[in-house]
C-alpha cells in the first residue's frame, strides 16, 4: 500500500470548463481529469489540448491523475503523449484487460518519461480484466513496473455483464472481493468504484461504510458533494486510533519488548497486530499532513 491518502479521488471531465475550475478549492485527495468516457469522440482532440492549461494551475494539495483512452484505441498514443508532458502523478488505464495492456503502457511510458515518475493505475472493469486481476496485479511485485493502484468501473462491469446493481451491491460484491484480493497480493492501492446517483447523500454514506468494511482505500466520485463523505468513511475512526496507540505501548513496554503475543484489556495480541496498528497509525499520519 503506499502513503499517500487515496480516500476520495474526483473525476472531473477534461471538457467541464466550470467544474475544472473548482478542483483547487475541492478537499479530495486526488483528482481524475477524464479523456475517456466522460468526453464524446468529437471532443477528444480539444479535451486533450486543455491538458497543459488544467496542468499549469494544478492543485497544491490533491494528486493528479489522467484517465487516457485505450492505447488500443485511436486516441490513445496521442492522450499519453500530452499526458506526459503535464507530468501528473499517475496516468489511469481504462478497461485493462490483461497484464499485456499493463505491460505496454509500462514500456511506452519508459520511453517518454525518462525520470519514472509517472505511475500507473489500470482500471479493472471488463470481464477479461475481472478474470485476469490475479495476473495484471502481479506486476506490481516487479520493481520495474509503474502499477501501484487498481480502481473499480462497476458501471462496465454491469454494461459488460448485464449484472443489475442493486442498492446493496449483492451481485457484484464477490467479484470486488475478488479484484481487492488480487490487488492486495500484488501490493496495491486498490478504489471503489463510483455512485452515479449523487443526489442521494444516505445511499453514498451507506455504499462508502461498506466499502471501507469490505477493505478499500478510497472511492471514486463523480461530485463535490461526495468528497466529505469518502474521506470521513476511509479515514481511521478515533477508537480504532486511540487502540492501536495501546498496542504500539504494550509492546514498547520493557517486559513486553522481546515478547511475541501478549495480553492487551483481556485480547490476545500478537506482533503482527502490531504491525497492523503501526500502519494504521501511519496512514493517520499521512491523512494529517
Ligand atoms: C454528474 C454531473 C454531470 C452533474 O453535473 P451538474 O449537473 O453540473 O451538477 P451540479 O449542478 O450539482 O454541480 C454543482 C457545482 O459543482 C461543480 N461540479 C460538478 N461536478 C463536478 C466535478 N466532477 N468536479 C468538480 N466540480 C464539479 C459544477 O460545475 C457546479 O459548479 P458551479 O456551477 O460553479 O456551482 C457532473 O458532476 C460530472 O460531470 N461529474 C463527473 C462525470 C465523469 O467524470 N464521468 C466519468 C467518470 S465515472 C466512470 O467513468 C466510472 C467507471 O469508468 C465505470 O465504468 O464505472
Ligand atoms: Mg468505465
Amino acid at each position: 500500500m503506499q502513503n499517500r491518502p487515496r480516500r476520495s479521488v474526483l473525476y472531473v471531465p477534461a471538457v467541464n470548463d466550470k467544474a475544472l475550475a473548482k478542483i483547487g478549492q475541492l478537499p479530495c485527495d486526488a483528482i481524475v481529469v477524464d479523456l475517456e468516457d466522460s468526453v464524446s469522440p468529437d471532443q477528444k482532440a480539444a479535451a486533450r489540448r486543455k491538458l497543459a492549461g488544467i496542468f499549469a494551475a494544478r492543485p497544491q494539495r490533491a494528486q493528479m491523475v489522467v484517465r487516457i483512452n485505450a492505447l488500443s484505441s485511436e486516441w490513445g498514443e496521442d492522450d499519453l503523449a500530452a499526458v506526459v508532458a503535464c507530468k501528473p502523478d499517475a496516468i489511469l488505464l481504462p478497461k485493462v484487460d490483461t497484464a499485456r495492456d499493463v505491460l505496454e503502457a509500462n514500456d511506452r511510458l519508459d520511453e517518454l518519461d525518462e525520470d519514472s515518475s509517472i505511475a500507473l493505475w489500470a482500471m479493472i472493469e471488463t470481464p477479461r480484466g475481472l478474470m485476469n486481476s490475479g495476473a495484471i496485479a502481479e506486476l506490481g511485485r516487479d520493481p520495474a513496473s509503474r502499477l501501484s493502484c487498481f480502481v473499480i468501473g462497476t458501471n462496465d462491469i454491469a454494461k459488460e455483464t448485464g449484472v443489475s446493481l442493486k442498492p446493496d451491491r449483492r451481485y457484484v460484491i464477490p467479484w470486488l472481493m475478488q479484484i481487492l484480493l488480487a490487488a492486495r497480493a500484488g501490493g496495491l492501492d486498490m478504489l471503489d468504484g463510483v455512485y452515479n446517483d449523487f443526489r442521494d447523500a444516505e445511499g453514498f454514506l451507506r455504499e462508502c461504510a461498506e466499502g471501507a468494511s469490505m477493505g478499500f482505500d478510497g472511492k471514486t466520485l463523480i461530485h463535490p458533494s461526495q468528497i466529505e463523505a469518502a474521506n470521513s468513511a476511509f479515514s481511521p475512526e478515533p477508537a480504532a486510533l486511540a487502540a492501536a496507540q495501546a498496542i504500539v505501548d504494550a509492546f514498547a513496554h520493557p517486559e513486553n519488548r522481546d515478547k511475541g503475543v501478549i495480553a492487551l484489556d483481556g485480547r490476545m495480541v500478537e506482533r503482527l497486530h502490531l504491525a497492523q496498528a503501526e500502519k494504521l497509525l501511519a496512514k493517520a499520519a499521512a491523512i494529517a499532513a
